[in-house]
């Protein structure tokens, strides 16, 4: 059987260590880290989600605000609010809840978010700056994926790792920071062709297609790590289940160490998130760092999760 990635457990562990940050940056600075979400329309799905965000912020002392917009907000109010927000000093990071209603252009709502404000790692120029391996705000969802294969990995250098799936927000930016970890990167999607002995040459696999119980026990090596960054709702008996784009029980037979879901990518993705928020709050410090929150920089970050 293989060894349980639990997301949950580890979520914990870097919501404590964003704790500690917005601690110090009381201390220090006296600031108290917020971020401000923004929910265009009635989702009931993104409700929960921004509820769930907005609990874990104040859990760790980060303060937040809600925004929220009717259905049918226009692209210049829109505009209007972000502008607000990137002015004022007392907001850190903007989250924007994503999908927008149909009348709104969701790049040009992401181009006008701060870049040292944006917290999804959305923007342009952060996109760009990951792209070129330079330190910025990294997108939630890769980076919780990376600190759950620096649990199972001490070193990734030089691994196999296939990423199902190209999406902006998961796929490509997962690509980036593996490759950054030096593993030998493929990227497959909806017209890879024999994907299934592809990803069996793996050893590492991310599923992020967005097709339950895709990735099944065929197509993974023995012995390998599989991380599962599916979310589908389905219904079974009426009642509302969550499953990943991984076969959970036959994968887990084969695998060396899965992460579930729930309790696994979702709960990293918010610790992420905040500590994104935290990260934001030090891009926006104009004062030379020097200790304390100055010792923060991404890579000795990064290095506190390496392993527990
Ligand atoms: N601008 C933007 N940024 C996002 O980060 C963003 C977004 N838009 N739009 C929607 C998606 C979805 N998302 C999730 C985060 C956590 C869980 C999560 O914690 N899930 C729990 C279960 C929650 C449940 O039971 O419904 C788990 O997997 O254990 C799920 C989904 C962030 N998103």
């Amino acid at each position: 059987m293989a060894q349980l990635i639990d997301g949950k457990a580890l979520s914990a562990q870097v919501l404590q260590q964003v704790a500690a940050d917005v601690a110090l940056l009381k201390a220090d600075y006296d600031i108290l880290p917020t971020l401000a979400v923004v929910l265009v329309g009635e989702d009931p799905a993104s409700q929960v989600y921004v509820r769930n965000k907005m609990k874990r912020a104040s859990e760790v002392g980060i303060g937040s605000r809600e925004h929220l917009l009717d259905a049918g907000t226009t692209q210049d109010e829109l505009a209007q609010l972000i502008a607000t927000l990137n002015s004022d000093p007392l907001v850190h990071g903007i989250l924007v809840q994503l999908p927008l209603p149909a009348q709104l252009d969701e790049d040009s709502v992401i181009a006008s978010i701060h870049p040292d404000k944006d917290v999804d790692g959305f923007h342009p120029l952060n996109v760009g700056a990951l792209a070129a391996g330079r330190d910025t705000l990294v997108p939630c969802t890769p980076q919780g994926c990376m600190i759950m294969l620096n649990q199972v990995h001490s070193n990734l250098s030089g691994k196999n790792a296939v990423v199902v799936g190209r999406s902006n927000i998961v796929g490509k930016p997962m690509a980036a920071l593996l490759l950054q970890a030096n593993c030998t990167v493929t990227i497959a999607h909806s017209r890879t062709q024999n994907i299934e002995s592809l990803c069996r040459q793996a050893d590492i696999v991310i599923a992020a297609a967005g097709r339950m119980a895709l990735v099944d026990a065929t197509w993974i090596k023995p012995g390998a790590t599989v991380i599962d960054v599916g979310i589908n709702a389905i219904e079974i008996d009426g009642k509302r289940k969550l499953v990943g784009d991984v076969a959970f029980e036959a994968v887990s037979q084969v695998a060396g160490a899965i992460s579930p879901v729930p309790g696994g990518v979702g709960p990293m993705t918010i610790a992420c998130l905040l500590l994104n928020t935290t990260r934001a709050v030090t891009r926006q410090l104009a004062c030379p760092l020097e200790q304390g929150v100055g010792a923060m920089n991404t890579t000795a970050r990064s290095d506190r999760y390496v392993r527990s």
